[in-house]
């Protein structure tokens, strides 16, 4: 049976970003379609017309659905738009392959690797849906709270497909307070977002300490060089990190409390537990798993990510943050 698709997007994942971006794009006037895998809180988020939670005082616009049977969102829907956490990410990809027409486009928010392996999330992407199935990334600086505000905000869309990334961008883009920018570097772009998270949480622990506005820029200044160090040996382009995806995302992160990884940083500077630190968030902080992986890779790849060694300790051996400032700050002297 044939199904007319009559919504052009459908949004899977009903946390924050998720709405955010439903707003985003129902505010240009585009129905659609907003599904989270918890039917009570869809149903509370269809009552009150608003996720009261996270984004208070964000009415949904009128063309805003909200829906929490997947196969009704995938059958009305043209295209879909992941913005599930990076351990979810496969698991809905899982979900959703049997459900997807065949010219369906995919494209997501999710800011993280596939959880052990260390894989882009495009390439888990591709192993589920096929390499033919048209795939995109969005990312950038891009708080949820200030995009559902409708408050001025800049991302980056990167596809292999121009007519998928255009598309995209006439979804999104709004003259009044939505700029959308295009990079072909769908490795650049998610890598950004993935190591991003990790230095905000060291930005995070030194400000925890009591450190100050030197340490923090030093710490966005050298986490800069490590992600393009790793970035570039898997392919990326190193100019994709002075963009949005890269240097954008990372001082956003470093310097704003709406950052939760950069909070999670704090609580540990401040002498909180791990398991404290996560519940005082009580949202995913995907640089506290997503550490493991990027570690990870650039032990594979012979990569030095000193500031990333020092929060990978801290997170996994039990080093204290303390400690690991001292080691940072007492290597060797190095041109820079
Ligand atoms: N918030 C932001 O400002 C930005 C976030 N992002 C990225 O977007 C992604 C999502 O983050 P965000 O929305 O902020 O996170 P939140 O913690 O606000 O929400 C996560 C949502 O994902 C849902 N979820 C968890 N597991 C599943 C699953 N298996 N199937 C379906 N839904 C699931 C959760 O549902 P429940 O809690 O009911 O289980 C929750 O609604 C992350 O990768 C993040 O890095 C990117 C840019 C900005
Ligand atoms: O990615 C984000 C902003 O661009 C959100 O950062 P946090 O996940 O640290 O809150």
């Amino acid at each position: 049976m044939t199904q007319s698709k009559s919504i052009p997007l459908a949004v899977l994942g009903a946390g924050s970003y998720g709405t955010a971006l439903a707003i985003a794009v129902a505010r240009n006037g585009y129905p659609i379609s907003l599904w989270g895998h918890r039917s009570e809180h869809v149903a509370k988020l269809a009552r009150e017309r608003q996720n009261s939670v996270f984004l208070p005082g964000c009415p949904f616009p009128d063309s805003l659905h909200l829906e929490a049977d997947l196969g009704k969102v995938i059958a009305q829907s043209k295209d879909v738009l992941v913005v599930v956490p990076s351990y979810a990410f496969a698991d809905v990809l899982h979900q959703i392959e049997p459900m997807l027409a065949a010219d369906t486009r995919i494209v997501w928010a999710t800011k993280g690797l596939m959880p052990h392996t260390g894989e882009l999330l495009s390439t888990v992407a591709a192993d589920i849906l096929g390499p033919s199935r048209k795939l995109a990334v969005i990312s950038g600086p891009t708080f949820a709270k200030e995009l559902a505000q409708g408050l001025p905000t800049a991302i980056s869309v990167s596809s292999a497909d121009d007519q998928w990334v255009s598309d995209l961008a006439e979804l999104m883009h709004s003259e009044q307070s939505f700029r959308v920018y295009t990079n072909r570097d769908m490795v650049g772009v998610q890598l950004g977002g993935a190591i991003k998270n990790v230095i905000a949480i060291s930005a995070g622990m030194a400000d925890g300490l009591g450190f100050g506005a030197n340490a923090r820029t030093a710490l966005i200044t050298r986490g800069l060089r490590e992600m393009t160090r790793l970035g570039v040996a898997l392919g990326a382009h190193s100019d994709t990190f002075m963009g949005m995806a890269g240097l954008g995302d990372l001082v956003l992160t470093c310097t704003d409390n709406q950052s939760r990884n950069r909070r999670f940083g704090i609580a540990l500077g401040q002498g909180a537990l791990i398991d404290e630190a996560q519940e005082q968030i009580g949202q995913v902080v995907e640089g506290y798993r997503n550490t493991q992986e990027v570690y990870q890779l650039a032990c594979q790849h012979h990569i030095e990510m000193p500031i990333v060694e020092q929060v990978y300790q801290v997170l996994y051996q039990g080093k204290s943050v303390k400690n690991a400032a001292t080691a940072l700050l007492a290597r060797a002297q190095r041109d820079e």
